[in-house]
């Protein structure tokens, strides 16, 4: 078991069961309860089930999928710690993806004026990125993450183990914030990552603590997103806009989906603004499309995309901030755009 510490929490990365065992017996609790989806509940919870039988654990299920992260399936949690009389000394286990780490952190953190959580991330997304930054919340009025808050989980358990039963486009969804953080952080990585042909069997025991490290620097010098870790939001200014409008279409995408077109677009918008050298937005390009394939997005929907943007939690006035890339494997932060340059960008990804 390889273990990382991240300000006053510990990353443990290895089999689940012995990590879990023994974070349990250096938390003092008076009840455990487990937030899992359909989902995990069929493929996750038996990983961790053995280890907590004496602890009498209390599943609080709710449904997957992004649809869910919002005000109403908080209640649904809310109420069901309430029925179980949990107090502020109750423990509750995110066992899921990023958005149940996300919204079970969130609803934790509000209930009673905060009770403990542990993050057991069990896809690759939220084992490179969502289970480690303490950002937690929840999505509202097609705004990602708008209503939320910063705290620091007990601890971090990250099982590679887990994405054996991911399916393809949940791992290809993850994959995009592994390709974010080498473009933003680590030349190198991103050559790496150019040699990964098949994301199945790629090495994931060495990828996940190398992406997760860029992470951990970046939220280590800026925990609270004053600057430097408006870094981690490369490709989120377009993408989040992008996942939050189509939130309430029959063809919603997955986050990494989404963030893989923002990152074409804001690749576009730094190559326009910041001098990123015309052949590595093409590698860029290349290479996301060739995984990611294409969307067709609507021109008609570039104003409800334009209006998103204006409710970016990086803005700062009226003008929409994006970070963006001088050359791969290194950003700069605090940049803006205009809506004529916006919609350059969403038309260059559009004519690919
Ligand atoms: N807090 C942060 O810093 C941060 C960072 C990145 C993304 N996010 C958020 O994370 C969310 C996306 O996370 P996600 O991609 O993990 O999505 P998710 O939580 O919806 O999980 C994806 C799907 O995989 C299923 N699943 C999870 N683990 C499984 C397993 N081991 N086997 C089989 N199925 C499994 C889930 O039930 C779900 O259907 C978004 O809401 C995004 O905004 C947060
Ligand atoms: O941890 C961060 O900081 C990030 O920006 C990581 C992102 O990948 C992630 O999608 C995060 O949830 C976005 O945060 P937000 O503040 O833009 O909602
Ligand atoms: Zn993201």
């Amino acid at each position: 078991m390889q273990t990382l510490a991240l300000d006053t929490y510990p990353i443990h990365i290895g089999p689940v069961a012995k990590s879990l065992t023994l974070t349990l017996e250096q938390q003092p609790f008076s009840q455990l309860f487990v937030l899992a989806d359909e989902n995990t509940r069929e493929h996750c919870w038996p990983r961790i089930a053995p280890a907590l039988e004496h602890y009498q654990p209390i599943l609080i299920e709710i449904p997957s999928g992004e649809t869910h992260k919002n005000l109403r399936t908080c209640e649904h949690i809310w109420g069901q710690l309430m029925a179980h009389k949990a107090t502020r000394d109750a423990l509750l286990l995110n066992l899921g993806g990023g958005v149940i780490g996300d919204m079970g952190g969130f609803a934790a953190s509000t209930f009673k004026r905060g009770m403990r959580f542990l993050q057991i991330p069990t896809t690759l997304l939220s084992q490179v990125d969502a289970s480690i930054g303490s950002k937690l919340g929840i999505d509202f009025m097609q705004v990602k993450n708008s209503i939320g808050l910063f705290r620091n989980p007990q601890a971090v358990l990250i099982d590679p183990a887990f994405l054996d039963t991911l399916s393809d486009r949940e791992l290809r969804s993850g994959y995009a914030e592994v390709i974010k953080h080498s473009l933003i952080a680590d030349l190198s990585q991103w050559e790496s990552l150019q040699q990964i042909t098949d994301l199945r069997s790629a090495d994931w025991a060495g990828i996940i603590p190398a992406s997760l490290s860029i992470k951990k620097q970046i939220v280590e010098a800026d925990p609270f997103e004053k600057g430097l870790r408006k870094a981690l939001n490369f490709g989120h200014t377009i993408g989040h806009a992008i996942e939050g409008h189509a939130l309430e279409t029959d063809t919603p995408l997955l986050h990494g989906e989404a963030i893989a077109i923002g990152m074409i677009c804001e690749a576009f918008l730094s190559t326009q603004q910041q001098g990123l050298p015309e052949a590595q937005l093409r590698q860029i390009t290349d290479y996301l499309t060739a995984r990611y394939g294409k969307a067709a997005l609507r021109p008609d929907d570039y104003p409800a995309y334009l209006q998103l943007m204006g409710n970016d939690k990086k803005n700062e006035g009226q003008a929409i901030n994006f970070s963006l890339l001088p050359e791969a494997g290194k950003v700069v932060v605090n940049q803006t755009a205009g809506k004529s340059h916006i919609t350059a960008a969403l038309n260059f990804y559009n004519n690919l």
